[in-house]
């Protein structure tokens, strides 16, 4: 898994290579340079463009110079500097860029004032003012020039970060900096690309590989870590030789009601498709028909309002809440279950309606049985756990909460956020916007109730759930505008495969 570092410790990362590695500082910069100007050129094959590049005078603005230095040798010959000359203070590879810069022809443009920035012909512009260097929030002369660049309504690509870019912590609103297209940013992401409120600041970002010890930021310590292929495809256990459907565990879904049976069989199915052994749906009566007719392979256990889960034992793993609805007797239900789970020590997966029943009832939430896995989104979340202003803030929470009651939080979103009882937030890459669609929740907790069914740990069956439920999305998604929840399920199976390779 990536570590995922704070701008401090990304920039210890660069003194202990410089420090450790063969290599000066003026030359990482070139390194910086050269990997941002290998995927800008990837993007913006035209070299006829008219580009503005803006510096600032740190080593945000020095890797701008150096990316000049570098266009202009690929030819991008329409190219213009602006440098930003709002401190006194420069950096020394900054003075050392600027010098090369000074032997080409390239045209240099002062920029004393923000004003100085109004009437430029660009098509593209180039930001780097400040990068993660970034300390305050803008004001001044940076706001003013970076609200008339933004006001160009050019296409931006921003180094490292936008300007006036928190990489991490809570994103202010109104977002103020520089409103880029792409960021290429260095070795990592930010942490805050993260987060839903970073679009304002960046509709799209790429990491670049610079040559900064991995080593050294692999072993930072940190709360935040991003899930890898690889990971997920170490974590994954090969179907065994001699196996049979006892090997795979038993899940017990909870889910459905007269007008929502669908999340019940979305569910289910994508238990199925994920490799339980066994899967039983408990539904109300009125779903048995379209259960058998759907699922054949999938056992029924009908639900009224009285039931119990009276052996619970025979379960490894049980998942209440998809499309049950919120009663008194669902209450009762989840009630008992929690008391029995905490005796027989099972993984119980609360989602949906479960997490709204929860929300009303908060003592039980000190009673979940530990490792417990909680699928919430974002309003789910906030009914548990109060309201939040800002993603950041809901993480934290998240993120003490997982914690405090030993349990997983599984905080959905773009990227989703799984919180551990260990206290690591560890984010998922995978998914797209063709999954925004009713239902895809349901078959992300049918896909956690079969991997803990299977035997895998809370936090791994989270883990590889979101991946492989992303991963699919993904791949769905490169021939269609929307994904729908039964194609993704049925492609779950073949996911695993592909991950695992046999
Ligand atoms: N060897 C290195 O240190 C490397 C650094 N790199 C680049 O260096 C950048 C960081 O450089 P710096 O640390 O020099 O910082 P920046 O260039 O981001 O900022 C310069 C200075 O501006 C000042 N500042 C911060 N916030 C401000 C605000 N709101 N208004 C006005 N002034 C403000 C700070 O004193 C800061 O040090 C990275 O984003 C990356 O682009 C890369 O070249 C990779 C190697
Ligand atoms: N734009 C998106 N990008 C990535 N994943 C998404 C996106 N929209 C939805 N998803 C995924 O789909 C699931 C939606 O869950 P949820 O909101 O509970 O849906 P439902 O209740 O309709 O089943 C989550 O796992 C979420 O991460």
């Amino acid at each position: 898994m990536q570590t995922l570092l704070t701008s401090v410790q990304m920039r210890k990362a660069d003194e202990y290579t410089i420090a450790n590695k063969p290599i000066a500082s003026v030359d990482l910069m070139e390194q910086a340079a050269k990997s941002f100007v290998k995927n800008f050129i990837r993007d913006e094959p035209d070299a006829g463009k008219n580009i503005a590049v803006l510096c600032g005078k740190g080593n945000n603005g020095g890797d701008g110079l150096a990316i000049a230095y570098l266009l202009l040798g690929a030819g991008y010959k329409n190219l213009k500097v602006y440098l930003v000359n709002f401190s006194a203070q420069k950096s020394d590879d900054y003075t050392i860029n600027l010098q090369r810069l000074e032997e080409t022809r390239c045209l240099k443009i002062k920029i004393d004032q923000p004003s100085a920035f109004k009437n430029i012909n660009a098509d593209l512009i180039i930001d780097a003012i400040l990068g993660s260097g970034l300390n305050k929030p803008l004001k001044g002369d940076y706001l003013e020039l970076v609200a008339s660049i933004n006001q160009l309504n050019k296409k931006i690509y921003a180094v490292d970060a936008p300007t006036g870019f928190f990489a991490e912590g809570k994103i202010p609103a109104p977002y103020n900096g520089i409103k880029a297209y792409k960021t290429i940013c260095f070795q990592r992401p930010k942490i805050n690309f993260f987060f839903p409120e970073s679009v304002a600041a960046t509709a799209h970002f790429e990491v670049a590989e610079i040559g900064l010890d991995e080593d050294f930021i692999q072993k930072s310590t940190t709360d935040f870590y991003l899930i890898e292929k690889q990971d997920v495809a170490e974590r994954l256990k090969p179907r065994k030789i001699f196996s049979h459907k006892g090997t795979y565990g038993h899940a017990l879904i909870i889910a459905g009601n007269t007008n929502t049976m669908g999340a019940a069989l979305l569910s289910s199915m994508a238990c199925l498709y994920a490799g339980a052994g066994l899967t039983t749906a408990c539904i109300p009566q009125s779903g048995l028909t379209a259960l058998n007719a759907v699922l054949p392979e999938v056992m029924a256990l009908p639900r009224d309002e009285y039931t119990r889960i009276e052996n619970p034992a025979k379960y490894q793993s049980i998942a209440i809440g998809p499309g049950l609805g919120v009663s008194i007797e669902n209450e009762r239900l989840l009630e008992s279950l929690i008391a029995n789970n905490i005796a027989n020590n099972k993984v119980l997966v609360i989602d949906a309606d479960a997490l709204n029943i929860v929300s009303d009832r908060q003592d039980l939430l000190d009673k979940l049985p530990v490792n417990s896995i909680l699928t919430p989104h974002m309003k789910e979340f906030d009914r548990l756990f109060g309201e939040h202003e800002s993603w950041w803030d809901r993480v934290e929470t998240a993120k003490n909460k997982a914690r405090e009651l030993k349990i997983v939080i599984v905080l959905k979103n773009q990227f989703t956020f799984i919180c551990t009882p260990g206290g690591k937030v560890i984010i998922n890459p995978t998914g797209n916007a063709a999954m925004a669609q009713g239902g895809m929740g349901d078959i992300l907790t049918g896909i956690i109730a079969s991997f803990a069914a299977q035997g895998y740990s809370s936090e791994d069956a989270a883990i590889l759930a979101c991946y492989i439920h992303g991963r699919a999305g993904d791949d769905l998604a490169k021939k269609r505008i929307v994904v729908t929840a039964s194609q993704l399920a049925k492609r779950i199976s073949k996911e695993i495969r592909a991950l695992t390779g046999s």
